[in-house]
């Protein structure tokens, strides 16, 4: 049973963290996070029983796999300070947006074992979403390993780095547009005259749904649309009003500026 650790134990940590044990992947005792405070790490070790600290070297110094889960503008300065406890053999894998393999390797070699990945936080209802990129040092049955941690939380697949920017707009980021959808939408029920809980369980089993028949069907999403358009109904007065105001121009450039910050965030 090989240990992972966590340096960083906030929103995609905590979401990562409750997918692999609910799944039953690992023992809580082969888990440990580190924080800056013990605020989430507190929450974490109430539900999940994980061993915490403060110290990230801890984390480092007790695990096989060691997840880098903090936030890209101190990333660099917490993996320098790891640095000199990252041997050949463990496996340091980020979720960090905007940390090339190329950077991570400049601080802790190039002889060490890299996987940049980017998650989502539907993670933590495993019907997580994840890209994985490895660095020439990860051999098959080490990404097979790291791979089936994020199976056990959702889907994964492994993808060209060059792809990493474009995974972030269309999954990393997305559960935010998803959400916004849902909210406006219910916002729109309770105009209706809805109750506001009522309003959101409607909307957001309609979007499941939604989901569900794309990957499920494999049809086109504008046949699945066609579908629910009666002519002269009540569906394609909603569409005419979604196309005349530009939604689907507003959701392409919205993730596609989403994309551009992560190329940004690179260099
Ligand atoms: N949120 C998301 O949907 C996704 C995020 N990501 C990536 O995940 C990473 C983390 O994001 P997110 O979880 O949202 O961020 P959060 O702000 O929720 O969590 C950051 C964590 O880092 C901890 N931390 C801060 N300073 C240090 C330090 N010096 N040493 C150790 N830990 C420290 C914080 O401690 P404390 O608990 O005390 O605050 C906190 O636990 C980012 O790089 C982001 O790009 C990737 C995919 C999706
Ligand atoms: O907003 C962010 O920068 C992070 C990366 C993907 C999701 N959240």
């Amino acid at each position: 049973m090989k240990k992972i650790g966590f340096i960083g134990a906030g929103n995609m940590a905590g979401a990562i963290i409750g997918g692999i044990i609910k799944s039953n992947l690992v023992e809580s005792q082969n888990v440990i996070a580190s924080a800056k405070t013990m605020t989430n790490l507190n929450k974490l070790k109430d539900e999940y029983n994980i061993n915490v600290t403060l110290d990230a070297r801890e984390v480092v110094k007790n695990s096989d796999i060691v997840f880098m889960a903090v936030k890209p503008n101190i990333f660099d300065g917490v993996l320098e300070s790891v640095k000199d406890l990252i041997g050949d053999e463990k496996i340091v894998v980020s979720i960090a947006a905007g940390k090339s393999i190329s950077s991570m390797e400049n601080i802790i070699g190039d002889d060490k074992k890299i996987i940049r990945t980017m998650p989502n936080t539907p993670a933590l209802v495993n019907e997580g979403m994840s890209a994985l990129c490895p660095n020439k040092n990860i051999e098959d049955a080490e990404l097979k390993i790291v791979k089936g941690i994020f199976d056990s939380f959702g889907k994964s697949e492994v993808v060209g780095e060059y792809l990493i920017d474009s995974v972030i707009g269309v999954s990393g980021s997305s559960p935010a547009y998803v959400f916004m959808f849902i909210e406006a939408m219910a916002d729109a029920a309770v105009v209706g005259g809805m109750p506001r809980k009522q309003a959101y369980n409607f909307a957001a089993q309609s979007v499941l749904g939604a989901a569900k028949m794309v990957i499920e069907s494999g049809k086109h999403p504008g046949e699945l649309k066609d579908m629910v358009c009666s002519p002269g109904g009540t569906t394609i007065e909603a569409v005419k009003v979604l196309e005349n105001e530009g939604m689907r121009s507003s959701v392409i450039n919205a993730v596609c500026a989403c994309i551009e910050k992560s190329k940004e965030m690179s260099k």
